[in-house]
């Protein structure tokens, strides 16, 4: 099976390659020059994999290299050592030609946590989703399919038509965290990693936005690698997880076992660091209704 844009292999015998490879990944940022500081470690020794139609969720405290492994991954960060591919091909180092990094993108698309800064505040809606459908596009659709694609995306994530012509800061939060995740669906990409996408939310909107992208990774067979310090989020989305610490992978496995059982000692004190005396495993099914 190939994914429609990002052109990626998946073989579908009993080994499949994983979509994502990430392998011994290291990074050190060296102190800057001229300051009496320390070169920081952020990532020592990581390697996962994230299959296709997987939520793989990295979880760990702050400052624990969650955010620097994804930003390796999908090039905003170079790689110290390691390697990561992606459909089986390297993405360790930089893409050099703009038609490079544009294939890449559409393999792998990205949502920050803050969709107002990631928002070009000038930009409407349509023209927001319309811009990374031109750039993505291998087809070079017309302007009315180009219209009926941003519809569809739009579509995608709940909001009505009405928003094409609103501006970033005429949105809620929730709003603009769907404009942001219609972005990435725009390039038609195989893997959406998430970073915090939900934090900046009130609880409500977060489990609006958490169903949201069920429904569209059950529709489009699109996978998430979804970074987030909060395991009750985590423990609603993802299908396995891994737990880092001081930018190394401590522990990994099925997520509802792991939170379930948590055996290391540090995925136990993360979980018990979840506030509210009611907090307990939310089976995903929940999520259908
Ligand atoms: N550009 C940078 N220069 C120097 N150090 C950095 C840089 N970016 C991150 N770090 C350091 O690398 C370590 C890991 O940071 P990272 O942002 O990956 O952690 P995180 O787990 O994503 O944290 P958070 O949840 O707070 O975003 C931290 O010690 C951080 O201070």
């Amino acid at each position: 099976m190939t994914h429609a844009a990002a052109g990626i292999e998946l073989r579908t015998d009993a080994a499949p390659q994983p979509l994502i490879g990430v392998r011994d990944l290291r990074k050190v940022f060296p102190a800057p020059r001229g300051v009496k500081a320390e070169d920081v470690l952020a990532v020592d020794g990581v390697s996962f994999d994230l299959h296709a139609d997987e939520c793989l969720a990295i979880v760990g405290e702050s400052g624990s290299g969650k955010t620097t492994v994804a930003r390796m991954i999908v090039g905003l960060e170079t790689v110290t050592s390691g390697t990561v591919t992606v459909g089986g091909q390297d993405r360790s180092r930089a893409a050099r030609h703009l038609r490079d990094r544009r294939a890449r993108a559409r393999e792998v698309q990205y949502v920050f946590q803050d969709p107002y800064s990631s928002l070009n505040g000038r930009q409407r809606i349509g023209d927001v989703i319309l811009s990374n459908l031109r750039l993505h596009a291998e087809d070079r659709p017309g302007r009315v399919e180009l219209q009926r694609r941003a519809q569809e995306v739009l579509d995608a994530v709940g909001l009505p038509k009405r928003f094409i012509d609103r501006l970033p800061r005429e949105l809620s939060g929730g709003q603009r965290q769907r404009v942001a995740i219609a972005r990435a669906l725009a390039a038609d990409p195989a893997v959406v990693v998430l970073d915090e996408a939900v934090a900046a939310l009130d609880v409500s909107i977060q489990a609006q936005i958490l169903n949201l992208l069920a429904d569209i990774k059950a529709e489009r067979r699109v996978s998430y690698l979804f970074i987030s310090h909060d395991l009750a989020v985590v423990n609603q989305i993802s299908d396995r997880m891994i737990v880092m610490e001081n930018g190394q992978v401590v522990d990994q496995g099925d997520t509802a076992t792991l939170l379930a059982h948590p055996t290391h000692p540090y995925t136990r004190a993360l979980r018990a660091a979840v506030p509210g005396p009611g907090w307990k495993p939310v089976r995903r099914e929940r999520l259908a209704s």
